[in-house]
């Protein structure tokens, strides 16, 4: 058997439309929203993600406003500008991308965000909200691959997903998101024991570790539905001094058991990012007072 492809790219595509269709009309309330990113230093990669996320935020008619500062910018200036965004009505969401340089701190960046501006969902109030069942703003990519999980699976009640991976970022979001749809979670990390049996329990299996093709298809239990997080950058195995980027998953050999699973690029990545659309729309209307738009929120 040979698994569904699952299309990120279309699925993040429907939900960019979406939130056009919102946009214009919380615009024609009087309201635009704006999402402000920062980026410190000049990390390559970093540098691409914020070119797609100023370039989808235009598109879907809202605001984008772009904060390039150097890799030594002191601590009080970055806050400082933080201050200024919080303060700012234009500016509805906030993301500083990371890493950062080591001199400042991811933990202390993120609590001077205003919660209610925190598009990426990463402030102690929104986690305590996700944790407590409350209307947090939702990390962008277990958001994403939460969408693509109800759309393919529906009522995943009693189901048994396994997310590998505990980072803030996405581990434990997306294990608090899958205990809301009722299935019965195992996070598993550097330190699990017996790793392969215990994916090939997952109905659905969740991998998030930065770990090339790390999930072989004697881990995938046949049927299974994959989510592939994992983004890395390896020599491409046919074109020299070429790169391209593969998941934590060995496509080739757990599509053959899968039932379904995403494909990097193209899978969940695209997702992150019309994510982050839908987090900034949803903090728009939150502040606002406008109706929260459906479909586009945990
Ligand atoms: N597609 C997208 O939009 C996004 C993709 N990513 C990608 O997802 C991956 C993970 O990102 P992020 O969560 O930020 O990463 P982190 O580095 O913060 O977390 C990695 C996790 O993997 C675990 N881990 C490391 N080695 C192993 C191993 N051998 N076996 C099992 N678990 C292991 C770590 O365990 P421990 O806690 O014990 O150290 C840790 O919990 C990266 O490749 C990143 O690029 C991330 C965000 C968005
Ligand atoms: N504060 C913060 N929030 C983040 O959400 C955040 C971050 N920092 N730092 C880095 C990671 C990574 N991330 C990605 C976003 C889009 C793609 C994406 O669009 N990927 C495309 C391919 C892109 C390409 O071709 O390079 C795909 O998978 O198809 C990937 C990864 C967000 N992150």
């Amino acid at each position: 058997m040979t698994a569904e492809i699952i299309d990120g790219k279309a699925f993040a595509a429907g939900i960019r439309e979406k939130v056009a269709a919102e946009v214009a009309r919380v615009k024609a309330a009087g309201v635009t929203p704006g999402l402000a990113v920062i980026l410190v230093g000049e990390d390559p990669a970093s540098e691409v993600y914020v070119g797609h996320k100023h370039k989808a935020t235009v598109a879907a008619g809202m605001e984008s406003f772009e904060y390039r500062l150097p890799a030594d910018v002191p601590e009080a200036e970055l806050f400082a500008l933080i201050d200024r965004l919080n303060a700012d009505p234009a500016v509805h969401g906030i993301l500083c991308q990371f890493p950062v340089p080591d001199h400042l701190d991811e933990r202390r960046t993120v609590a001077r965000i205003d919660p209610a501006k925190d598009v990426d969902g990463l402030s102690v109030v929104n986690a305590g909200l996700l944790a407590t069942g409350g209307d947090a703003l939702t990390p962008c990519t277990p958001l994403g691959c939460l969408m693509l999980l109800r759309d393919r699976l529906g009522d995943m009640s009693g189901l048994s997903a396994v997310v590998i991976g505990r980072s803030n970022l996405f581990g434990k979001p997306m294990a608090q998101l899958l205990l809301r749809e009722n299935c019965t979670v195992t996070m598993a990390h550097s330190r699990t024991r017996d790793l392969d049996q215990v994916c090939r329990g997952a109905d659905i299996l969740v991998a998030a570790v930065g770990r090339a093709q790390m999930v072989k298809g004697d881990w995938v239990k046949p049927g299974a539905t994959v989510i592939d997080v994992g983004i890395t950058r390896v020599p491409h195995p046919d074109l020299p001094g070429k790169t391209r980027l593969v998941g934590d998953v060995d496509f080739a050999e757990a599509v053959e058991v899968a039932g379904a699973i995403t494909p990097v690029p193209g899978g969940v990545g695209p997702m992150t990012i019309a994510c982050l659309l839908a987090n900034t729309l949803t903090a728009c209307c939150r502040t606002h007072g406008l109706p929260a738009p459906e479909g586009l929120t945990a």
